[in-house]
C-alpha cells in the first residue's frame, strides 16, 4: 500500500483543519497516511513516504511560518526522486501578491528534489469551506492516480 505523509504549520487551526480533510480523503482512497505538525519532524521525514504532502498557511507578507523555516531549508537538500509531491495552502486574499506563497515557495522547492508535482497547488482563504473540500478532493485523487 502507498504511503502519502502530510507536514503541515497551522497557527490558529485553518491549516490543521484543511490537513485533516486531505488525510481523510487520501485514507477514502485507500493509502496509508501519517499526517504530523512540522515542529515534530526530521528533515528525512519523506524518505519512506511514496506521495509527500506540505500544508501551509503564510505569514508576514508573503513570509513561511516561523516554524517550517528549517524543513524548508532542508528541503531543498533531500533527494525525494521517484517520489510524488502536493503542497496546500491558506491563506487571505487581502494580502494580494503574497496570496498562498508560502505555498507557491514549497513548490519550488519540491521542485529541486527530484520528486515530481502530481497535482496542482490548491490555495484556498482561510478555513476550508464547500467548494474548498471539492478542490482537496480533485487534489487527492490525482495524487493517490499518480502512484498507482
Ligand atoms: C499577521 C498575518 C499575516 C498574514 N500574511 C499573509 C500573507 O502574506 N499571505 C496570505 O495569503 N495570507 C496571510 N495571512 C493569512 C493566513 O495565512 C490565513 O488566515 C491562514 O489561513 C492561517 O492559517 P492557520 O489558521 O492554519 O494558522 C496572514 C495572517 C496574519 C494574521
Amino acid at each position: 500500500m502507498a504511503l502519502a505523509k502530510i507536514v503541515y504549520a497551522s497557527m490558529t487551526g485553518n491549516t490543521e483543519e484543511m490537513s485533516e480533510i486531505i488525510e481523510e480523503k487520501l485514507e477514502d482512497e485507500g493509502l496509508e497516511v501519517e499526517r504530523e505538525e512540522c515542529s515534530d519532524v526530521d528533515p528525512d521525514f519523506f524518505e519512506d513516504a511514496d506521495i509527500c504532502i506540505v500544508a501551509t498557511y503564510t505569514y508576514g507578507d508573503g513570509d513561511l511560518p516561523f516554524e517550517f523555516e528549517d524543513f524548508f531549508e532542508d528541503l531543498k537538500g533531500e533527494d525525494l526522486s521517484g517520489k510524488v509531491f502536493g503542497v496546500a495552502g491558506t491563506g487571505d486574499k487581502e494580502y494580494g501578491e503574497f496570496y498562498c506563497q508560502s505555498a507557491r515557495d514549497f513548490v519550488e522547492q519540491f521542485n529541486q528534489t527530484g520528486a515530481k508535482q502530481g497535482a496542482q497547488l490548491v490555495c484556498i482563504e482561510n478555513n476550508p469551506e464547500d467548494e474548498d473540500i471539492d478542490l482537496l478532493q480533485t487534489f487527492v485523487e490525482e495524487l493517490a492516480k499518480s502512484v498507482e
